[in-house]
């Protein structure tokens, strides 16, 4: 039975938690204090280790050195209270394996701890080969792979949607600008469903050439043209029992709208060059970064189908909007980055977290990932400096210390304006020009009361 300890000093809620998780089978001490849990970790060797970030009389991240120095295999959680998200990254760079902010549900911190107590068990059974494509092998289990849930009020309203809609069988239409994560969150809706033991298989509709998109979905029987030499199934067969996630959804051409409407209401599908029907049980997840329901009006997506995708939507907010998360994203990405390169570059200049601040991020989280990895690479010292950026991203910078009495809310401000008279007041177009999805545009305008 793992051992765990739980250092609170909140000594209702430490005895809740520790009846909650006794429940759940397993050993758990309470610390109340930060003296009190120094003599525990010395005396019984902790599995894992729940530790508030801020007790009386200690510093958090001092009390998680002492852990680590008594014992490195002991993993660590700590609870952070909602505007410490600072001390949240220093722990995870001083050896915490996550960070749990308060409040959080009993499931929330039971899915947390199964998680770090198996990955303390990989790296146990993993350690004794220092084969570099070993340790490589592992990156899908570990702590770096895991996805960042944010803590700004955009990613925990993402992430309280996802655990809402995951556990039924809805199909979920997931919006948002490109890079934004709408496949990650589409794995993560299938890995929180009843289906997670069945395939995921995601599919990009805009990669697929029009001529072959049938033989793709519902797969072909050999000699049914030229070029099938064997029998092959399609995405809906490879999916069944799974979810299927179909990427930019947008870009399927009519005629395939038309089959996939079929598929989805009858449940059944037919090879290509075959007469037999197959029965499919699939979940669809689909994501688009363009205005459907402006494709609907224009006639180029079909309105029955966009209802049956969108029982459920949700939308991903952009980095811009989830700003706060950034230093979170920055240190998973770096760290990431550290282990696929094999190095150890520890964090970034003072300059360089100013510049990302600053810079308006128009691919996402994609972009933010390349740009560290490319930093970490650069980079020989132990900080990631602003020559290591790539110039559209420093530029930024220039242009702000240039403007040194022009703020960001201004510029942004005439940014929008800009774009409105450019695309004739349409809300859509202008969203488009400045890579923002119409909410944000929305929201921007009433944020500077924007008289248009
Ligand atoms: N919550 C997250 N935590 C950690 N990494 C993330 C998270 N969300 C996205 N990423 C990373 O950001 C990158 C972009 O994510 P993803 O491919 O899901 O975006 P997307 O919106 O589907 O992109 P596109 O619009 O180009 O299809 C990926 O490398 C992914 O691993």
């Amino acid at each position: 039975m793992p051992k765990l300890l739980i250092i609170e000093d909140d000594a209702a809620f430490c005895q809740m938690l520790q009846k909650f998780l006794i429940r759940n089978d397993y050993d758990v001490d309470v610390s109340f204090t930060a003296q009190d849990a120094k003599i525990k970790i010395k005396e019984t060797t902790y599995n894992l280790v729940l530790t508030d970030m801020r007790l009386p009389n200690y510093d958090g991240l001092q009390l998680l050195s002492d852990i680590k120095e008594v014992n490195p295999k002991t993993q660590v959680i700590v609870m952070t209270g909602y505007a410490e998200v600072g001390s949240a990254v220093e722990a995870m760079k001083k050896g915490a394996y996550d960070y749990i902010s308060k409040p959080f549900t009993p499931e929330e911190i039971l899915m947390q701890i199964k998680s770090a107590l198996s990955q303390e068990v990989k790296e146990q059974t993993i350690n004794p080969s220092k084969e570099n494509s070993k340790v490589e092998s592992t990156e899908v289990e570990s702590p770096e792979n895991k996805v960042v849930a944010g803590i700004s009020d955009a990613s925990k309203k993402l992430t309280e949607y996802i655990k809402l809609v995951a556990p039924t069988d809805m199909s979920v239409l997931i919006t948002g600008e490109s890079g934004t994560g709408k496949e990650v969150t589409a794995r993560a809706i299938h890995d929180n469903s009843k289906r997670k033991d069945h395939s995921f298989v995601a599919v990009d509709c805009g990669a697929i050439p029009k001529e072959i998109a049938t033989s793709e979905f519902f797969g072909h029987i050999k000699g049914s043209f030229t070029g099938a030499v064997e029998d092959k199934i399609g995405h809906f067969e490879a999916a069944n029992g799974g979810t299927l996630f179909l990427d930019e959804i947008g870009n399927l051409s009519y005629e395939n709208q038309i089959q996939l409407l079929r598929a989805l209401q009858e449940r059944k599908i037919k090879r290509v060059g075959s007469t037999k029907e197959i029965d499919v049980d699939v979940r669809i997840v689909t994501a688009t970064n363009e205005d459907l329901t402006e494709a609907v009006e224009k006639g180029n997506f079909r309105e029955d189908l966009f209802h049956r995708i969108n029982e459920f939507s949700v939308e991903i907010p952009s980095l811009e909007e989830r700003f706060e998360d950034l230093p979170l994203f920055a240190d998973f990405f770096l760290r990431k980055a550290n282990r696929s390169l094999g190095k150890k570059v520890e964090g970034f200049s003072e300059e360089v977290e100013e510049i990302f601040k600053q810079y308006h991020w128009p691919g996402n989280l994609r972009e933010l990932q390349n740009v560290i990895k490319r930093a970490v690479l650069l980079t020989n010292g132990d900080y990631v400096e602003k020559e290591a950026l790539p110039k559209e991203v420093h530029k930024s910078k220039v242009s702000s210390v240039k403007n040194d009495n022009f703020s960001k809310a201004d510029y942004e401000k005439e940014q929008i304006v800009r774009a409105l008279k450019q695309s004739n007041f349409n809300k859509s177009k202008a969203a488009k020009l400045l890579q923002i999805t119409r909410k944000t545009l929305y929201n921007k305008i009433n944020h500077y009361n924007l008289d248009l």
